[in-house]
């Protein structure tokens, strides 16, 4: 019945006090008040609705997105909603549009790689959405290798100019979000040309259409790609294709912290070290991070709530069967993803902290953390993207049947959610960033020192790498083995920041205790599920490792009864979840059965077609050759 708490029961459970719980999540009182404020503001307006999604065509879906994004527009514009709240609310509107590539890359690239000035001219413009811009860096033939990009930005010093050229197919921009059919603006990364030499990757300001009436530019080819993986879901993204053909810029429209042009054609690069080319890159992982805690904790709030509300075998003399989130299996799969997500919500804070101190060193010409800043914001991107991608198909299978209901919300968030370990740099090719970071950390430790602990075997690594034949083919022929070493690393680190957390004072009654089981399931589950390379480097003995399974199966017993209250402190409304089986009531099957009938196939009893061709079939009206 509507109105009754279907999971009082488990809500009564509960050994912690869940308001306070809802803070930790948040990060902070005034972080738990902006987020609560304003996804109960986004799930009470109509304007926002997403429930049709998956029943409009790619034109209409674009449309809605196009609609909902002026809507947002306005009402934070009307409400006068800061830039916190601004950012909160285009998070629980909860559709990927153009505004995440305006807002989460070409502003933070003219403010990691403009020059004042440029950030004087161009920010306020952006601001105020009087430009809307896209990061057009990946092309039809190279998206990893940025060094491989095609496009030319050639200085012509009579007209103090950039030529901005697609000299190839393979150089035609691919991918950029945004750019398909809404952008006016893109930052364009190119390969600089003075005066017939080669400057490497640079990033320009290039305006691709009209202000007045959005027409493509003249020698602007731009459109949308296509459509992509799963109905509905990212295909509310304008990902484009542009190309160039001898595109005039002005030359103070190339991003010059970094690197200058003079008007004499007079090439600097300043005292900086070149990568900072690919801050924004940076800068977009560390707060993919957090949005994989956010993600994550979505799939397991939907496949917690199910797994308490579902009952299957078990009943005792007629009796109530069995609630499945009991079955140990069933806990084996869901509560190390509960852990994960926790443990990505607190990574994601100290890597925000990290990103923050790198920045600050950098204003004062301090590059000494930029390594390590590179290392992890790329290699935790990497771990906690595939964790996450993994999780939320493992959460639609713990949900059976049900999960593969477009109105689970799984189908849709696993969708739109899986490019990310793409996205903002292929998960491999990041790891082996990581692992290039770690071999050079081992060969800077000096002979004299060997490595011990969980870097003893890059010593073996390293002395094989050397005695082969040069690093360089070392590396390479043992990739496969770094980039495992490379997952370890950040696994180190994610199991390290957790517990660096409950050092922290932690208010609430029973919430450091709930956070502390939960940080024990996180690391003992991957002493499990790699023991076998535990027990052959001598690290943990068979003892050692039937133990941490006891451990974890006791864990597991901790973790039920405060199951549906540790989701519950995610504070996600039902209109965030968009999901049936993880409404908050757990008022599961009626909702289940009413949202069957308004698919639109339901509209008439007889479908259409029945008359062309079904019926034939029955009357036997279809005559074969072979009968
Ligand atoms: C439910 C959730 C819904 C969410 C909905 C979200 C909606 C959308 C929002 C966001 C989505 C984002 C949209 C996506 C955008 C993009 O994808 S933008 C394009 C991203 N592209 C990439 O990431 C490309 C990856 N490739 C690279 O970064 C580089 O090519 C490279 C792999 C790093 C190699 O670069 P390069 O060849 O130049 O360098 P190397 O020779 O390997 O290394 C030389 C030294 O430089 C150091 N280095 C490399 N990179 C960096 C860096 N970024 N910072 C600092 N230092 C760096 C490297 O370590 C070497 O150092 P060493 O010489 O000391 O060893
Ligand atoms: C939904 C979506 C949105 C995007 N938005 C944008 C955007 O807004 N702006 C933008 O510029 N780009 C965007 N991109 C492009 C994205 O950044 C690239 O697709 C991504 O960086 C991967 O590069 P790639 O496609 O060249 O992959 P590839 O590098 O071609 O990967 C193919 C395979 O090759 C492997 N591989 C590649 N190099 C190596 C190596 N050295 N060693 C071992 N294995 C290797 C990879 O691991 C992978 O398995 C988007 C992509 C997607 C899917």
């Amino acid at each position: 019945m509507e109105g009754v708490d279907h999971l009082a029961h488990e809500r009564n459970k509960s050994e912690f006090d869940v308001d306070a719980m809802k803070i930790v999540w948040a990060g902070s009182p005034h972080a738990f008040d902006v987020s609560d404020r304003i996804s109960k503001l986004v799930a009470s307006d109509p304007g926002f609705r997403k429930d049709n999604r998956s029943t409009l065509s790619r034109k209409e879906l674009f449309k809605n997105t196009l609609r909902k994004a002026a809507y947002a527009w306005k009402t934070i514009v009307d409400l006068r909603l800061s830039e916190e709240e601004a950012a909160k609310l285009r998070f629980y509107v909860d559709e990927p549009a153009f505004t995440d590539l305006h807002w989460g890359m070409f502003i933070p690239a003219i403010k990691g790689q403009g020059t004042e000035e440029q950030q004087q001219k161009w920010l306020p413009l952006a601001y105020k959405m009087q430009i809307i811009g896209c990061y057009a860096q990946t092309e039809l033939g190279h998206g990893s290798n940025v060094q491989g990009l095609e496009t030319t930005a050639t200085f012509d010093p009579q007209t103090d100019e950039f030529i901005i050229h697609s000299p190839t197919l393979t150089s035609s921009k691919w991918w950029p979000g945004g750019l398909g059919k809404v952008a006016t603006h893109a930052i364009a990364y190119a390969r600089l040309i003075v005066g017939g030499r080669e400057h490497g990757v640079n990033g320009f300001i290039v305006q691709l259409r009209s202000l007045e009436d959005h027409s493509p530019l003249l020698g602007i080819t731009v459109g949308d790609i296509g459509m992509k993986f799963g109905n509905g879901a990212y295909n509310t993204m304008d990902n484009g294709v542009l190309r160039f053909d001898h595109v005039r810029i002005p030359r103070n429209q190339m991003l010059m912290r970094v690197s200058q042009v003079t008007c004499e054609g007079k090439y600097k690069q300043s005292d900086v070290p070149r990568q900072l080319v690919y801050g924004t890159m940076v800068y977009v992982r560390q707060t993919i991070v957090a949005d994989a805690s956010c993600a994550l904790s979505r799939a397991v709030c939907i496949a917690t709530r199910y797994s308490a509300v579902r009952r299957q075998f078990g009943s005792q003399n007629g009796g109530p069967e069995t609630q499945v989130i009991d079955y140990k299996t069933q806990q084996s799969r869901l509560f190390p993803l509960l852990a994960s997500a926790y443990a990505f919500r607190f990574i994601g804070e100290w890597l925000k902290w990290l990103y923050a101190d790198v920045t600050q060193r950098l204003q004062a010409n301090d590059f000494s953390t930029l390594p390590e800043a590179h290392a992890c914001t790329a290699g935790l991107k990497s771990l906690t993207t595939t964790a996450t991608a993994d999780g939320i198909e493992e959460c639609r299978k713990l949900c059976g049947g049900h999960g593969y209901l477009c109105s689970s919300g799984l189908p849709e968030l696993f969708a739109v959610y899986v490019p990310a370990c793409t996205y903002e740099g292929d998960n491999t090719v990041l790891l082996l960033q990581v692992a290039r970071f770690l071999m050079k950390t081992v060969s800077q430790l000096g002979s004299s020192k060997k490595p011990v602990g969980t870097i003893a075997y890059m010593t073996r690594v390293e002395h094989l790498m050397q005695c082969r034949c040069g690093v360089q083919r070392g590396f390479a022929e043992l990739s496969v083995d770094l980039v495992e070493a490379a997952v370890a690393h950040c696994q180190l680190i994610v199991v390290s920041k957790f517990i660096e957390k409950l050092q922290q004072e932690i208010p609430g009654k029973g919430v450091k205790q709930q956070l502390e089981v939960l940080c024990n399931i996180y690391a003992l589950f991957l002493l499990h599920k790699h023991q076998g390379d535990f027990l052959s480097t001598g690290c943990i003995t068979p003892k050692h490792a039937a133990l941490a399974n006891d451990e974890l199966r006791s864990l597991y017993s901790q973790v039920r009864p405060n199951a549906i209250a540790l989701v519950d402190a995610f504070n996600y409304t039902d209109h965030y979840l968009g999901s049936i089986l993880g409404c908050y009531d757990g008022n599961v099957y009626p909702k289940l059965y009413e949202a069957a009938w308004k698919d639109p196939l339901n509209e008439s009893v007889v479908p259409d077609g029945y008359h062309q061709y079904i019926r034939p079939l029955l009357k036997q009206e279809i005559r074969t050759a072979r009968l």
